[in-house]
């Protein structure tokens, strides 16, 4: 009997359908007559705001549940801009959905290995010398913080309380480090914060010099504040070469901010995850949600010009660490690589070429 590999998709808003279109041809393209992806697509955001009143139903978030994987592409908009209340509207719909699934850490590659950032050797707005041999990770706190704490919003006064417990800050780091030790050597951790002026932040210090101290001394740990990581970022980014764990603010503005290196944000795909594939602690398997780090791009939604290389690197992502496909991941990363190289590109990174044949050549390549 074929494995069957149980797949929500969920394109939003915006450019996300036009992404996610090109993303399932490529992951139907690796069906074979052992090997079935069974999809179930639901809406999520403004367009489920629309059709239901919720921007996340319990059936959808159910259905994550019992996916093997989610394929998320974007959500929001200016249709719904009025709508934005906390987890009411279309962005708190993927909140309320990462909080459901635990993806308590987001994954967010940035490296010149991999065919995005190769390709910022042509496009990108820095000097080589400068982008040359970059190579880390955001690992992003997901589930906590100012996105998800306590909110106060009236006429002349509002509030997002910035909280983190010790167990929270505990698990993305011991994930964070886990990532590090992927690497041969061990990768550093740099942990990016503000305990300079945040409380929170000097909870996140105190309790990731605990835990790396006592669970990983093997890893090098760096603490270096956010506001000068930014800085580093566009000066030097080779010294942010690594792990960087960064809670749920800070790592969401870095992790965009990587995406100046290649020059767009339309190459750079991350993956939220509740554990790795290795982790024997977790009770149930690891939860994956595979989402691009663009968000729905309104202003170019709907053109065929929207680049699908994000997401249909998310489908890499989801290969290898929520479908043990690890070959196929690299398959489908070889592929991007040979299109982009081969000049076929969408506008955001020069080029003439438009989602959909991106698309079909990416397949080709395959
Ligand atoms: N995960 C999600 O669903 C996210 C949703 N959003 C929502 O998206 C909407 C737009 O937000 P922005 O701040 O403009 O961020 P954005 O990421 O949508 O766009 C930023 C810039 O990157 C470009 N861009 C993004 N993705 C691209 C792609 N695949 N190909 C080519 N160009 C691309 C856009 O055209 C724009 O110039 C807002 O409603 C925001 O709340 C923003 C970030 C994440
Ligand atoms: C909920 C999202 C809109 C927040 C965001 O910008 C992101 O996760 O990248
Ligand atoms: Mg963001």
């Amino acid at each position: 009997m074929a494995q069957t590999f149980k797949i929500l998709v969920l394109p939003g808003d915006g450019i996300g359908p036009e992404v996610m279109a090109e993303a399932v041809k490529v992951l139907k393209a690796f069906e074979t007559s052992g090997r079935k992806f069974e999809l179930r697509q639901e809406l999520i955001g403004g367009c489920s705001i629309d059709a239901t009143g919720k921007t996340v139903t319990d059936e959808v978030k159910q259905a994550a549940l019992d996916s093997d994987a989610v394929l998320f592409a974007a959500v929001g908009g200016p249709k719904w801009d009025n709508q934005r209340r906390g987890l009411d509207g279309p962005e708190g719909g993927l909140l309320q959905l990462r909080k459901a699934m635990d993806i308590y850490a987001n994954l967010r590659p940035c490296s010149s290995t991999s065919p995005s950032v190769s390709i910022a050797k042509e496009f990108s707005p820095f000097r080589q010398d400068v982008i040359e041999g970059v190579d880390f990770v955001v690992v992003r706190e997901n589930c906590g913080g100012a996105y998800f704490g306590r909110k106060v919003e009236e006429e002349t006064y509002a509030m997002d309380e910035w909280g983190y417990s010790e167990a929270e800050i505990q698990r993305v780091t011991r994930l964070s480090a886990e990532v590090a030790l992927r690497h041969d050597p061990p990768w550093p951790v740099i942990s990016l914060d503000k305990a300079n002026v945040l409380a929170s932040s000097r909870l996140w210090r105190r309790v990731v010099d605990k835990t790396m101290a006592t669970e990983y001394p093997q890893v090098k740990l760096v603490h270096q504040l956010a506001d000068s990581a930014s800085l580093i970022l566009a000066t030097n980014p080779r010294s942010l070469n690594g792990v960087i764990l960064a809670d749920n603010t800070f790592g969401d503005m870095i992790s965009d901010q990587a995406g100046s290196i290649c020059g767009t944000l339309g190459v750079l795909p991350s993956a939220s995850l509740n554990g790795l594939p290795e982790d024997k602690t977790l009770k149930t398997r690891p939860y994956g949600l595979y989402e691009p780090t663009h968000g729905s791009a309104p202003t170019i939604a709907g053109q065929n010009i929207a680049n699908p290389v994000a997401m249909i690197l998310c489908v890499a992502l989801m290969f290898r660490y929520s479908l043990n496909m690890e070959a196929e991941a690299q398959r489908v990363e070889d592929a991007v690589r040979k299109v982009l190289d081969s000049g076929s590109r969408t506008p955001d990174l020069g080029g003439k070429a438009g989602t959909i044949e991106v698309g079909d050549a990416i397949i080709s390549a395959l």
